[in-house]
């Protein structure tokens, strides 16, 4: 295609997710289904430039402010994924020219905004929370895309002989430095035609992901549940280590992300697992299992915004009101399936959010309403589950926050190269 043509695709793909109407990986999907003509290399053009601008959308839109032209066009232009030769082949003059003077503003030019690229409301909070030099180490990281993670599924092989197979494949790959199931690869291969991938040897999930199931710690045998499953990442995971026995609930109010569950259990080879579609977390069919559980993992609905490193969109579709009405919903479902965890039973509580409020605050809150509930140390649990270096993933500096060092997993992609996770864990007193 002529870089004409595909500055101009791009233009009209970065205009649609800025409307910011929908989650841009669905914008660019759909994108892509009306746009059938798109070969691969194209595709990784358009969608690279697509998220590249909603990653520093502040920094683009103070260098656009100077251009002419849409606005869409100039910022596509100012984070084209291709050579500075290939795009300047689609551009007039006066916008070469403009382009040059932008590549050419230094730091005297930028304010912290323009570094940072959060909306004013999240820098703050993220300063306030975690200083300032910290915050922009966070920032900074948040600005880079996430390395691709597989799990192992152990039920059926063992990590160095997938790492094997993949190598046979020309995918070269490490074993993750703290999950026991993890592998990062280099690149971004295509995995979903692999022989690994389609007998269920391999998932795609974040060694952070990885590591919320892994302090379940769910046995053979057990009554577990899976609160909040959606599409059952950590189900399938947790199934692992049950080593399909026992029985698994996969509790969600939204029945289309459980039923992308169902090809993903198909591979793994899973048949302990029991997906339920319930009305809210009070539903009926819940209250009858209530004591009955050995574990319950509530990976509850977040802000997700430890994930922008994939969804940097995210950080442009949340606000204030938002987190507020998520912390109560957050308090809501964890209390509901607290009920279920049996006297001697393990609760788990996550979010995949970077916040203070969705996270030591909603735990905390927990923890004062439920004396029942005898809180349980996160860095000694993983020690005991052999993690390599649990008290680095485990708020060593807590106790600004007035808890115990190693209270919390608390996994940061500036300090862990994970997404941003939170993890408290209890256990049910008189077991
Ligand atoms: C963070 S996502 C879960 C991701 C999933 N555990 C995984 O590992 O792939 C949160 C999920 O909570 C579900 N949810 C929202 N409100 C809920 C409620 N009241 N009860 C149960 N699940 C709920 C959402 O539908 C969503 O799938």
């Amino acid at each position: 295609m002529h870089p004409k043509a595909l500055l101009e695709e791009t233009t009209e793909l970065v205009r649609r997710v800025l409307l910011l109407d929908h989650p841009a990986d669905a914008v660019v999907s759909r994108y892509f289904r009306e746009h059938r003509n798109l070969g691969p290399r194209e595709r990784a053009t358009l969608a690279e430039t697509a998220y590249a601008v909603l990653r520093r959308k502040r920094l683009y839109e103070f260098l656009a402010r100077s251009g002419s032209g849409p606005q869409p066009r100039r910022l596509a232009i100012l984070a084209f994924q291709a050579p500075r030769d290939f795009l300047k082949q689609a551009l007039n003059e006066p916008e070469k020219a403009w382009l040059d003077a932008c590549d050419a503003a230094g730091d005297a030019d930028l304010l912290p905004a323009h570094h940072h690229n959060l909306p004013d409301w999240l820098a703050d909070k993220l300063q306030a929370e975690l200083g300032q030099p910290e915050r922009d180490a966070l920032a900074a990281a948040l600005l880079d895309g996430a390395a691709l993670d597989l799990r192992v599924n152990t039920l059926q092989a063992k990590r160095p002989e997938v790492q094997a197979e993949l190598a046979k494949a020309a995918i070269q790959s490490e074993a993750t430095p703290y999950s026991p199931w993890g592998l990062r690869l280099k690149g971004k291969p295509a995995l979903q035609k692999l022989d690994a991938f389609t007998r269920g040897a391999i998932e795609v999930q974040d060694e952070g992901s990885q590591l919320l199931a892994l302090l379940l710690d769910a046995h053979r045998g057990e009554m577990v549940a899976d609160f909040c499953a959606g599409a059952g990442g950590k189900t399938l995971a947790i199934g692992a280590t049950m080593r399909n026995t026992g029985r698994l609930y996969a509790f969600d109010v939204s029945a289309h992300r459980l039923a992308a569950l169902k090809p993903r259990l198909a591979r793994s080879g899973l048949s302990n697992v029991h997906p339920v579609a319930i009305a809210h977390e009070r539903d009926e069919r819940i209250k009858r299992l209530a004591g009955k559980m050995d574990r319950v993992l509530v990976d509850a609905p977040c802000t997700g915004l430890g994930t922008l490193r994939r969804n940097p969109d995210l950080k442009w579709r949340q606000s204030p009101k938002d987190v507020a009405e998520l912390n109560a919903k957050q308090l809501a479902i964890l209390s509901s399936a607290a009920r279920l965890v049996k006297a001697g039973g393990r609760l788990v509580y996550a979010t995949c959010s970077i916040l203070q409020s969705e996270n030591e605050d909603v735990a905390a809150a927990f923890g004062a309403a439920h004396p029942d509930f005898e809180p349980l140390n996160a860095a000694q649990l993983l020690t005991a589950l052999k993690v390599e270096g649990a008290e680095a993933l485990c708020a060593p500096d807590a106790e600004a926050a007035g808890v115990a060092p190693g209270s919390y997993l608390r996994l940061w992609p500036h300090r862990h190269h994970t997404d941003g996770f939170f993890a408290a864990v209890w256990q049910r007193r008189g077991g």
